[in-house]
């Protein structure tokens, strides 16, 4: 008798990614992502950054070991509150809505650093697979909102030189009732926890827990809502590899990121997709390349990206925290030794942005 042998052969796929020097590629599996596991993306309380030197030290031991190894974690207890989110979120609903023409008025096509807004398909994450899906608004750091005040006539003409934040975001959206103050007041929250969170990131990599502090006082502090259109059931059938958002790595140090309860978020862990679904009350944190970088790659920046093969909508809205863009830093002291030397030259979390940025964001 004929014995039957089931071949169950994976395959892969090259992926092209963006790196601010230029494209680098990953053998990925096609396979469809599992779930992970409680261990690769860990949920960390956040509580013990709040209370006494053990608590923090306690909480960077478990941020260390996530950073080390797959670069993605969740987090609750992190003090921003729900009210906060939960306006920040009906605000990007309310500007996604709106007419196309209502929209181009803060379209990124005004900018000279990157804010405003994206429509579907004008970015393109990942080369190798198609366009972006989202829709897109951005607004970046801008002293005059930052939640630790700043005397605007007494910043230094270098960090003048680096601030990216434009005013015509708000100028363009100044119709939406209170969209300015609701979205404001997420960002700073996120600008505030971020601020603390570096703190507990320095005791993580062995050094003084202000380490950071003085680079964080004009950071990288972008902030983002990607809207995902829903698909009907025959776009979903014709979808196929359609991307939300390709396949990328983060620019800065790290990104707080919010997501709805839809799911669709992937994580790179190997050459296997792993599904980062929503968990309620939490935020995901991913490490970003140029903290990468400064960890001798300690630290790793992972490859994420989205579907949403779904008929509802699904929205995010990430803040992605770095260092002042005119400060020049190369790999911490803590992480080389005669055995590990520093990999890379010094460079501006500023500069490495826009090396990137070039790159990636929709000319128009
Ligand atoms: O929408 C998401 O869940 C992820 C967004 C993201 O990765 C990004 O904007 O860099
Ligand atoms: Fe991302």
């Amino acid at each position: 008798m004929a014995t039957m042998t089931t071949i169950i052969e994976s395959t892969f796929r090259k992926l092209e990614l963006r790196t601010a020097y230029g494209p680098v590629y990953r053998t990925v599996s096609t396979a469809p992502p599992r779930e992970c596991t409680a261990d690769e993306v860990p949920i960390i309380d956040l509580q013990g950054i709040y209370g006494g030197l053990d608590d923090r030290k306690k909480v960077a031991s478990q941020i260390k070991k996530a950073a080390e190894e797959t670069g993605f974690f969740y987090v609750k207890n992190h003090g921003i509150s729900e009210n906060i989110i939960d306006a920040a979120r009906v605000q990007a609903l309310n500007f996604f809505k709106q007419p196309v023409e209502t929209k181009e008025l803060v379209t990124r096509a005004k900018s000279k650093y990157f804010n405003g807004y994206s429509p579907p398909g004008a970015s393109h994450a990942s080369p190798s697979e198609s366009k972006d899906a989202r829709e897109t608004l951005g607004w970046r750091y801008t002293p005059e909102y930052d939640p630790d005040p700043k005397d605007l006539n007494a910043i230094p003409p270098e960090v003048q030189r680096y601030i990216r934040g434009e005013e015509f975001v708000w100028e363009g959206t100044a119709h939406l009732p209170n969209f300015k103050e609701d979205v404001l007041r997420y960002w700073r929250a996120c600008l505030t926890l971020s601020r603390r969170l570096v703190q507990i990131f320095a005791l993580a990599l062995d050094l003084a827990e202000d380490y950071f502090d003085r680079v964080t006082t004009y950071p990288g502090a972008d902030g983002v809502f990607n809207f995902y259109p829903g698909m009907t059931p025959e776009e979903i059938e014709k979808a196929e590899d359609q991307v939300g958002l390709g396949s990328h790595t983060d620019l800065q140090c790290f990104t707080l990121l919010w997501q709805d309860m839809n799911g669709g978020l992937q994580v790179l862990k190997g050459q296997e997709w792993l599904k980062v679904p929503p968990v309620e009350k939490t935020f995901v944190i991913n490490i970003g390349d140029y903290l990468m970088r400064l960890t001798n790659d300690r630290f790793i920046s992972t490859v994420h990206r989205v579907f949403n093969h779904c008929p509802n909508d699904r929205l995010s809205m990430p803040f992605f925290f770095g260092f002042n863009f005119n400060e020049t830093c190369g790999v911490l002291p803590t992480c080389i030794s005669d055995d590990n030397p520093a990999k890379y030259q010094p460079i501006t979390c500023g500069d490495w942005c826009q090396l990137r940025f070039e790159q990636t964001e929709p000319q128009y």
